[in-house]
């Protein structure tokens, strides 16, 4: 099971109610996207699912563990271990070597000795740059993360995740820094790794097209709640009206020169298709 979510709440410290009454389930190997307008919780949402933010209301139960805000340190971080997760701005140290971060995916699944030794030394070149070579970033496997752009960055962490081999993967606007056509062949990507290890995917997504052409099932979030929960093609304009209901009249697409939408995209680059 990949997780599920039954009646949960979250109030953050200052009062405001990010999550209410959200229920969710996701299999093992479900891939799904989260949209919604800003501030509307799906961080929030990803962050519980991810056990950093503990809910206040409800059930919640991840790759079988119930209760995961009740687990001792040790098991709290054995269970995390098999989660990865990809941040919009990934907190990489910026005078650490990017084979150096990659590596660190793997820390909670090493042995102290190990995760100590890979701070000093590279262990695992040759996995590193494996994980890098599809994000186009291998050139950059001794470079140090304070000399990547925004983009190579956001790469740079997707590729330390895909390194983890994680059970769970959360990733939260993992492309905002990225051009279209970057933007896309990385989504599919994500998508394409986690099918092939049987992992469960859960991104939210800025870009409404992105998420409907490369995601079988899609979530709207809205204003703390789950407005709908469906396959990709039985989402109607009318459903992403009333999600971004907020935003005026514009959907958020993916934006590039001369053409505005995913499928223009497709039409100027060679990327594989996610379905
Ligand atoms: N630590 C916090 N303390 C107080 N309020 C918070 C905190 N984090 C988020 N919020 C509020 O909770 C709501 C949901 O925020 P969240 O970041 O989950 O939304 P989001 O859908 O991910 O937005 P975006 O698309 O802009 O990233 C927002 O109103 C936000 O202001």
């Amino acid at each position: 099971m990949g997780f599920a979510l039954e009646g949960v709440g979250l109030t953050h410290a200052n009062g405001h109610v990010a999550l209410r009454q959200v229920s969710l389930q996701v299999a093992q190997a479900e891939c799904v996207a989260l949209i919604g307008p800003s501030g509307a919780g799906k961080t929030t949402l990803l962050s519980v699912i991810g056990t950093a933010l503990a809910p206040d209301a409800g059930q919640l139960r991840v790759l079988d563990q119930p209760n995961p805000a009740r687990l001792g340190s040790a098991a709290l971080r054995r269970l995390r271990s098999r989660i990865g997760t990809v941040h919009q701005a990934p907190p990489l140290p910026a005078r650490q070597r990017v084979v150096t971060t990659v590596q660190a995916g793997r820390i909670g699944q090493w042995p102290w000795w190990k995760s100590l030794a890979s701070l000093f030394y590279p262990l695992d070149i040759a996995g590193a740059r494996a994980a890098l070579e599809p994000l186009d970033l291998s050139d950059k496997l001794f470079v140090r993360c304070d000399q990547l752009s925004g983009g190579q960055l956001q790469r740079a962490g997707i590729a330390r995740v895909l390194y983890q081999q994680p059970e769970l993967l959360l990733a939260d606007e993992p492309v905002s820094a990225l051009d279209p056509a970057l933007a896309l062949s990385t989504v599919r990507l994500l998508v394409q790794q986690a099918r092939s290890s049987h992992c469960t995917l859960v991104t939210s997504l800025h870009a409404v097209d992105l998420a409907l052409e490369c995601f079988d099932r899609i979530v709207g979030v809205r204003a703390g709640e789950l407005l709908f929960d469906l396959p990709a093609a039985q989402v109607t304009q009318q459903h992403l009206q009333e999600l971004y209901a907020s935003e005026g009249q514009e959907l958020p697409r993916l934006q590039t020169p001369g053409a505005d939408s995913v499928h223009a995209i497709q039409a100027t680059v060679a990327v594989p298709e996610c379905h």
